[in-house]
């Protein structure tokens, strides 16, 4: 069954439809300056209130390592997701902090940065459009890959199952397509699930 990472998690309101819907992961963002952005403390209040059972994914760009190993091994996050231009040194200190699960995040926009994507050695590629943008990455560029990888970009209830037909990702990730308004949706975050997983 392909796995769901809802992100973009900010208010306890998302937290408690969360742990009602219990996704697979769910996705904190700390960039500065974003409207999903949420601070260190806040993410550990979230945290705290979210189902121990479900992982949260903590989303970076060019954040220095040891922030980012500080909130891991705090058990504020359990995943790290570089959507910057973190480099294969920097997986490799986290890597030497603990074995924590890492994404790499690429924005697709040709057919390289997908072989840059599944040569990175991260856990898992995740091939975007670019940073909670809501819009799809150009579909047709997909070359089918063993490596198990999350994909994401402008998904949404309504094309997230051809997106499993044809690519068969390990895990589908979606930020803006369950949102109204720019808050998260119950209503979207529950079809978009039903859509995956019936
Ligand atoms: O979601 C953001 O605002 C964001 C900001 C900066 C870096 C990454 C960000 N999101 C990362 C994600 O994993 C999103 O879920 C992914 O880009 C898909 O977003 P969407 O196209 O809105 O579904």
């Amino acid at each position: 069954m392909t796995k769901i990472k809802i992100c973009g998690l900010r208010r306890e309101q998302d937290i408690r439809y969360a742990n009602e819907l219990m996704p697979d992961y769910i996705g904190f963002v700390f960039l500065k300056g974003k409207m999903r952005y949420v601070t260190f403390e806040e993410a550990a209040r979230l945290r705290s209130l979210l189902d121990p059972a479900i992982p949260a994914v903590g989303v970076f760009v060019n954040e220095p390592a040891e922030n980012v190993i500080r909130l891991l091994q705090a058990g504020t996050i359990q995943i790290a997701q570089l959507h910057g231009q973190e480099d294969e040194a920097y997986a490799e200190e986290l890597r030497r902090a603990g074995d924590h699960c890492i994404i790499r995040a690429f924005a697709v926009r040709n057919s390289e940065d997908i072989h840059r994507a599944f040569a990175f050695p991260a856990d898992y590629p995740l091939l975007d459009n670019g940073k909670g943008t809501g819009e799809t990455f150009d579909w047709s560029l997909f070359q089918e890959q063993e490596k198990p990888f999350f994909m994401a970009g402008g998904l949404s209830p309504e094309n997230v199952k051809e997106a499993i037909e044809c690519f068969h990702p390990y895990a589908v990730d979606v930020s803006s397509g369950v949102e109204t308004d720019g808050f998260k949706d119950y209503e979207k975050m529950k079809a978009f699930m039903d859509a995956v997983r019936r």
